[in-house]
């Protein structure tokens, strides 16, 4: 955000008509959110330019009527650039902490830390937010609420409950990130006439301009050996329910074959609940090499109900074997790893990256925060810092794209991009969803779409479908809404052809 203010500026527009633009956004936010007359709103100001903004929108709302009253930190108040002068040109009194009384206003606008907050919040400054915190005022916050780390969602210690955020320019990955998405409120995004961002690396919201270009519908003269054919590794007899809901979730999302490859003891169970999907009996790594023999089987599931140890670690390193054996046009084989796959690496990741570094094909992994901390449990460097950063390191060190579930799902590629989930479903935190989730990516490799859109599909549509059967949505009925999801995203892509779209980036 810096970096685009500072290009703003260089190109003309001074610092403090950005300030002037960014208090006048706040204040018309606070305007439509208490229409009427009689309205109090105080303005707690901290001592940089987020408290700046604050001086602006008091000033403004003072303007247009309201009663204001101003609050900074002592002896902290803003005293030097664009911000001393916006206190300035505030033309009423300046109150300490000590007489803010929360349950007194309207409404609170919190002014007092937005992009350089450096730490958590203490003394005065905590005291402040859990006053704040303790009554039921509504709150808008300025950029970001107080507390929240702006680019990681982070927060140490306390942050304001936000009923509305308004931020300048673009949306931060803090608004989107947990525990940061909790503290916002509704977010409304203000042109301020900042310069476009062209961060590196990019974070872009999970929205369907990021992967619809690259979505592989089905050719019309096309069959279903164009579009390409799944193995999905099944568990033993009383584990064989995941690898199931992964292969209908391939097969529904087009994956033109899905193949279950069961051991002896679990061949009846599984064909007893088969029917589009076909079954190969498969009793360990030599029977997965030789089925793998086969070059036109293009991308390999596996995890899901697989069970923990030395097996399932051969069986990952059959899938992720180097290949001799393909032929002109054919595209080396892709591999979708997820649950205990991942777990039987578990302190060993360095073991995984060179299977996953000896392979040709595109390799997705799909850890949640568990299955993450464990795989990683050797390299504390990994599990360090925000969501947004542990993907990303991850993804390099394995080289490959991972995604790291939650509600605040990211998906990252070992380049740098990013993507954070716009808000999942809380339905879909229910047994059996994130089987289904690895079906749907593999389905989507298996047409050939590269690995960073495959997963940042998979993850849109898994969601949208949830959100389309909404309560009481249980693991098998994911798939089943796909076919709605794909119209609505068919619907769309016609749109975005004619249109244009570009992925909205945030900072
Ligand atoms: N960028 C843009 O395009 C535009 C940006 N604009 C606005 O500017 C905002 C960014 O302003 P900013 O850089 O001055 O930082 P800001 O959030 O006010 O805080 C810095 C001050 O807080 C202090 N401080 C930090 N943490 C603390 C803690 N835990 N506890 C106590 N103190 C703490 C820190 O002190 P220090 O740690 O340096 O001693 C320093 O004094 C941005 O969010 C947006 O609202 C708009 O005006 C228009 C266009
Ligand atoms: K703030």
């Amino acid at each position: 955000m810096a970096e685009a203010d500072r290009r703003t500026i260089a190109a003309g527009t001074d610092g403090y008509t950005l300030m002037q633009r960014a208090g006048r956004a706040v204040a018309d936010a606070c305007e439509v959110m208490l229409p009427g007359a009689s309205r109090f709103a105080a303005v707690l100001c901290g001592p940089g330019n987020n408290g700046g903004d604050g001086f602006v929108a008091a000033r403004l709302l003072k303007e247009r009527g309201w009663s204001v009253s101003v609050h900074v930190l002592e002896p902290r108040d803003p005293s030097t650039g664009d911000a001393a002068r916006a206190k300035a040109d505030w033309p009423g009194d300046i109150h300490g902490p000590d007489d803010f009384d929360p349950s007194a206003a309207d409404l609170v606008i919190d002014a007092l830390f937005g992009a350089g907050l450096k730490r958590g919040l203490s003394g005065q400054a905590e005291r402040l937010v859990q006053r704040l915190k303790d009554a039921d005022t509504p709150v808008v916050a300025v950029d970001i609420p107080s507390g929240v780390d702006g680019s990681s969602g982070m927060v140490t210690g306390v942050a304001v409950d936000a009923t509305l955020t308004v931020t300048f320019g673009c949306a931060k990955p803090g608004h989107y990130l947990y525990p940061g998405r909790r503290h916002r409120g509704r977010l409304v995004v203000s042109d301020i006439g900042l310069g476009p961002l062209e961060p590196h690396p990019a974070t872009m919201l999970n929205d369907t301009t990021v992967w619809l270009q690259a979505f592989p519908w089905p050719d019309q003269d096309g069959h279903k050996y164009k579009r390409g054919h799944t193995i999905v590794v099944s568990g033993s007899l009383a584990h064989t329910g995941a690898a199931r809901l992964a292969a209908r979730g391939a097969l529904r999302i087009g994956a033109g074959l899905v193949t279950l490859a069961s051991p002896k003891d679990a061949l009846s169970v599984n064909a007893a609940h088969l029917t589009a999907v076909m079954l190969r009996e498969v009793n360990g790594p030599d029977d997965l090499a030789e089925l793998l023999s086969d070059s036109r089987l293009n991308c390999v599931v596996m995890g899901p109900g697989l069970g923990v140890g030395a097996v399932t670690r051969s069986l990952v390193a059959v899938a992720l074997a180097p290949r001799s054996d393909l032929r002109d046009g054919q595209s080396p084989r892709a591999c979708l790893l997820d649950a205990d796959a991942l777990t039987s690496f578990s302190g060993d990741a360095g073991r995984l990256r060179d299977l996953i570094r000896s392979t040709s094909g595109a390799v997705v992994i799909t850890p949640h925060d568990g299955e993450f901390a464990r795989l990683f449990s050797n390299e504390p460097a990994i599990l360090a810092g925000s969501k947004l950063d542990r993907s990303r390191k991850a993804a390099q060190f394995l080289g490959c794209v991972v995604l790291l579930k939650g509600p605040d799902t990211v998906v990252a590629d070992p380049k740098g991009r990013a993507t954070i989930s716009d808000g999942g479903s809380p339905w879909l935190a229910t047994a059996g969803s994130g089987d289904v989730l690895s079906g749907f990516i593999g389905g989507l490799l298996t047409q050939g779409m590269p690995a960073f859109e495959a997963a940042a599909a998979g993850d849109h549509l898994h969601t949208i479908a949830a959100k389309i059967f909404g309560p009481g949505l249980i693991a098998e009925d994911i798939p089943e809404q796909l076919p709605a999801a794909l119209r609505m995203l068919q619907a769309e892509g016609g749109a975005a052809e004619r249109g244009g779209t570009q992925p909205l980036t945030l900072a």
